[in-house]
């Protein structure tokens, strides 16, 4: 699925006084299969533009289309149909916590179960072996009867992304997949995420504040700074400068990023 942002400008309703908008004149397009990494410093926007891509929050100004689709001015039932076909992967996987792993992927796939068969799958989960395959690649396996509050931080994270996985969408839209990993399983996560959105021709944005893991593993990247586009680049452009730019003005990150860049030497 392709998706095009014109002039979006957004802000939330519970919004800072101070706060003008949290997303201003952002314009870019994704094409189908593509798959975009979006950097910038905390407050910069980032969740708010994934939020406004997978039509969860309406902007204020500007157009967003879905595979040609305007999710805005199309009918309730429209939009439900719409939002099948993407993914969209909160910072903090909702697990409920005394879910098992195996149900919780399964729950992926409500949308195609029906009500019975949803009903159903709380006491016998389905697709039990396509859980089992798609945690192998995170090396969960041995977790898949697990109840989600025994995982630790990071093994809960893992399985927030295997539960994109677990899904059919062809849009998948992931907010900082990696933060309680550490560098080694940071990289095969992500690896494994592109590789299957590759195989399966799916649309892939992802915000990342591994800056090292988005100009090595993308080959494209946005950077948002306040909210409005700082660049959109392929990234074999982005030079170390164009990185302390976008991060001048946030010291803390800026120490992080000086150690990311060392480190990816
Ligand atoms: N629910 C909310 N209510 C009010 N203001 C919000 C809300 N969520 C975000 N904001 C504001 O919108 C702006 C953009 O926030 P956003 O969460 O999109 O940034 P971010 O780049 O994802 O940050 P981080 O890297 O820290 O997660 C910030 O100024 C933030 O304070």
């Amino acid at each position: 699925m392709d998706v095009h942002l014109e002039n979006i400008t957004a802000y939330h309703p519970a919004r800072e006084q101070d706060e003008v908008f949290a997303l201003k004149n952002v314009s870019f397009q994704v094409k189908t299969g593509e798959h975009v990494a979006i950097i910038g410093p905390s407050g910069s926007g980032k969740t708010t533009l994934l939020q406004i891509v997978a039509a969860a929050m309406k902007p204020q100004s500007g157009v967003l289309s879905l595979g040609g689709i305007n999710p805005w001015s199309i009918s309730g039932g429209a939009l439900r149909q719409l939002r099948q076909h993407l993914f969209y992967a909160p910072q903090i996987p909702p697990l409920p916590p005394r879910q098992r792993v195996v149900t919780s992927l399964s729950a992926s796939r409500l949308g195609e179960m029906g009500l019975s068969k949803s009903i159903l799958n709380l006491i016998y989960p389905q697709y039990s072996q396509d859980a089992l395959n798609t945690l192998s690649l995170f090396d969960l396996n041995e977790k898949l009867w697990s109840r989600v509050d025994r995982l630790s931080g990071g093994e809960r994270q893992r399985v927030g992304l295997a539960k994109i996985l677990m899904s059919r969408a062809d849009l998948w839209l992931v907010d900082e997949p990696l933060s309680a990993l550490d560098p080694k399983r940071s990289r095969q996560a992500i690896q494994v995420l592109i590789a299957e959105a590759k195989k399966r021709g799916v649309t892939l944005i992802v915000t990342l504040h591994q800056v090292d893991v988005a100009t090595k593993e993308f080959a494209r990247v946005i950077g948002l700074q306040a909210g409005e586009l700082a660049f959109d680049l392929p990234s074999a452009d982005i030079t170390k400068n164009i990185l302390q730019d976008l991060y001048a003005q946030n010291e803390h990150e800026i120490t992080q990023l000086e150690t990311q860049l060392f480190h990816a030497e």
